[in-house]
């Protein structure tokens, strides 16, 4: 894993808006993995100035979201869906029926889960996902677990991400306690994986993401095994790392090429055989938030 430690949540987020900047411009018709929280933010933010300036353009992007909470409908403030259209999609020039999110209201949500790797699939999987860490180490809402599930599923969620999390609701019992997930095997298969993670609050996180066993209770602890992971993180969230260890084990040069579909058969991540020709579309016309 490449490990790139930066000075504060600014810088964290520039360089994470330059892999995607380089991404876009070596094929403006990626799949881009996208995230939810605070962490991406700066990183949106980046990416929406770069896009003004007219230097990227996302107008042949297809992007997939990691997760939404189950029961929320997409224009419900707190949905990711609504996070998504305030934070990124209103400000750029992305088309509406190529951002896919899970849907939090499905009613066979068992299908949902299915349809939705087999749509990441069907675009030719994730070019760049981009992923925060929960401060019990999850990625998406992959919580610590005894095993490490594999395709989008539904998740219970943990007491901990619960209160982590309301600070975006009215009050805790207004938080889902359930949502849809990409899984460990979907996240595993993009080809280029960049996790961001700012503030002391992710210390611990990140220090057993690194320096831990590869184990479900450490969900983030699977990126190890990735052939083409980077982590950048902030100094508050690096205070419980040995900086000198990072520097003589580590790689803190950019990431590597992206890999082929050869190397991804090599670690096992191989796509789905079934998979269709996409022919369904994203979420369709965009609600209006009168964003900037
Ligand atoms: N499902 C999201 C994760 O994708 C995110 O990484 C995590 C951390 O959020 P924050 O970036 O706000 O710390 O929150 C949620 O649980």
């Amino acid at each position: 894993m490449n490990i790139i430690i930066v000075k504060d949540f600014e810088e964290m987020s520039r360089k994470a808006a330059h892999l995607f900047v380089a991404q876009l411009l070596n094929k403006p018709d990626s799949v881009l993995g996208l995230a939810t929280g605070s962490t991406p933010l700066g990183l949106y933010r980046e990416l929406v100035a770069f896009c003004n300036q007219g230097m990227i353009s996302f107008d042949k992007v297809v992007s997939f979201n990691l997760d939404e909470y189950i029961g929320l409908e997409p224009d419900h403030p707190q949905s990711y869906s609504h996070f998504m259209e305030q934070e990124l999609f209103s400000r750029v020039d992305i088309r509406p029926e190529n951002t896919f999110i899970p849907s939090g209201i499905s009613k066979d949500v068992e299908a949902e889960c299915k349809g939705y790797d087999k749509r990441i699939a069907a675009y030719g999987g994730i070019d760049l996902q981009v992923l925060g860490i929960g401060r019990n180490g999850h990625i998406g809402f992959n919580e610590p677990d005894l095993k490490f599930e594999a395709r989008t599923h539904v998740v219970q969620l943990d007491e901990q991400t619960i209160r982590d999390n309301a600070r975006f609701f009215k009050e805790i019992g207004d938080v889902p306690r359930r949502a849809i997930s990409m899984g460990i095997k979907t996240i595993m298969q993009s080809r280029q994986i960049v996790l961001l993670a700012s503030g002391k609050e992710k210390a611990e996180a990140i220090e057993k993401m690194l320096n831990g066993n590869i184990t479900p209770e450490v969900p983030a602890s699977v990126l190890q095994l990735h052939p083409n992971a980077t982590a950048i993180i902030d100094l508050a969230a690096a205070s419980l790392l040995d900086l000198q260890q990072i520097g003589e084990e580590y790689q803190t040069a950019a990431p590597k090429a992206a890999q082929t579909r050869k190397d991804d058969e090599d670690v096992g991540f191989v796509q789905e055989e079934d998979s269709q020709p996409p022919s369904g579309h994203g979420r369709g016309s965009r609600p209006h938030h009168g964003g900037a």
